[in-house]
């Protein structure tokens, strides 16, 4: 075959190749490659590689070891602006053996990547919501749980349920139950701070992990009362729900709801968080027994 086949064939090639010296200069490079850095490759040739693409400050360290070592078929995953690729690297030899070349692969793998980001997000987060997850929960509540063991300061854990959920679905529609779940969420992430954490663990039940509060008891448990009780009146205001179809707006509904908070301090790992969650939701059912829209601390004996 003519050398003329054969860039015909290099520059169909939907990937973009390059093909470097032992000292990372660009000696050959095809279309697809120039189209990806969107220079022509008169500019391109003679260049460090990173110069033109990937954009770097050297060589990406997968093509640094193959270099050295003479390792074939080495990945390298980098990120350009918003694309992600998979550079996978080749050595060429030459007669003797000898490492002459080095040939790269690109492909663009950025939907795999954004799969992978979704796979990941739906594993630990709410998609109504978009809050945490009780798995992501769990996670930053041990994580809490070993940090209150190290710092010896009391941590809290509030379990909510709304008062009287049901009957806005049942009056109103699954679509209006659910624009007030996402309210109900945004008033939640309004009264704690950011490295509080707020999640969604049930239909109508939210927890709030308030971390680092006090190393005293008692100052802790003023704390969280505090927090508890600016939660209940938040979620205690009337909320306007509706919606819009095709630009025109549905009739607004004004609705009241409130919800049953139980609250129980963790410190020093005391006992197992499947134990906190537990006392927290032994408290969440005493406010609803005492008559909901309240607050109540677990207390030993419950
Ligand atoms: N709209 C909507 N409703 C949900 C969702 N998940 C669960 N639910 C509904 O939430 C309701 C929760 O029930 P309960 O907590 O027993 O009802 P409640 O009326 O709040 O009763 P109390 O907690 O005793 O005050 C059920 O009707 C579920 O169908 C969701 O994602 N969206």
């Amino acid at each position: 075959m003519t050398a003329d086949i054969w860039r015909y064939i290099f520059d169909a090639v939907e990937a973009p190749i390059f093909l470097h010296d032992q000292n990372y200069r660009l000696l050959l490079v095809n279309r697809a490659y120039c189209e990806e850095a969107d220079m022509a490759e008169a500019d391109v040739l003679g260049k460090f590689y990173w110069e033109v693409f990937p954009l770097g400050t050297g060589p990406l360290p997968g093509c640094k070891e193959m270099a050295e070592f003479g390792h074939d078929g080495v990945h390298d995953e980098f990120l350009v602006g918003t694309k992600h690729f998979l550079s996978t690297g080749y050595v060429v030899r030459g007669e003797n053996n000898e490492l002459r070349y080095s040939l790269h692969l690109l492909s663009d793998i950025t939907q795999r990547k954004e799969s992978e980001a979704k796979i990941k997000w739906f594993a630990f987060y709410d998609s109504l919501t978009e809050l945490p997850n009780r798995r992501l929960f769990s996670d930053r509540l041990q994580q809490a749980m070993s940090s209150s063991k190290r710092t010896g300061y009391y941590g809290a854990v509030m379990y909510l349920d709304l008062d009287n959920f049901k009957p806005l679905n049942d009056t109103h529609g699954h679509g209006m139950g659910d624009m007030l779940l996402i309210e109900v969420a945004n008033r939640l992430k309004k009264c704690v701070r950011e490295t509080d954490t707020v999640a969604r663990i049930g239909g109508d039940e939210f927890v709030v992990m308030l971390a680092a509060l006090d190393v005293d008891r008692v100052e802790s448990e003023v704390q969280a009362s505090n927090v508890a009780e600016k939660i209940r009146i938040s979620l205690a205001e009337p909320y306007l729900l509706g919606s819009t179809h095709d630009g025109q707006a549905d009739a607004i509904v004004e609705h009241h709801c409130s919800a049953s908070v139980g609250v129980v301090l963790f410190f020093n790992n005391e006992c197992g968080q499947d134990e906190v969650l537990r006392r927290a939701d032994v408290a969440m059912y005493k406010a609803k027994e005492a008559g909901r829209n309240r607050v109540l601390f677990y207390r030993s004996g419950d």
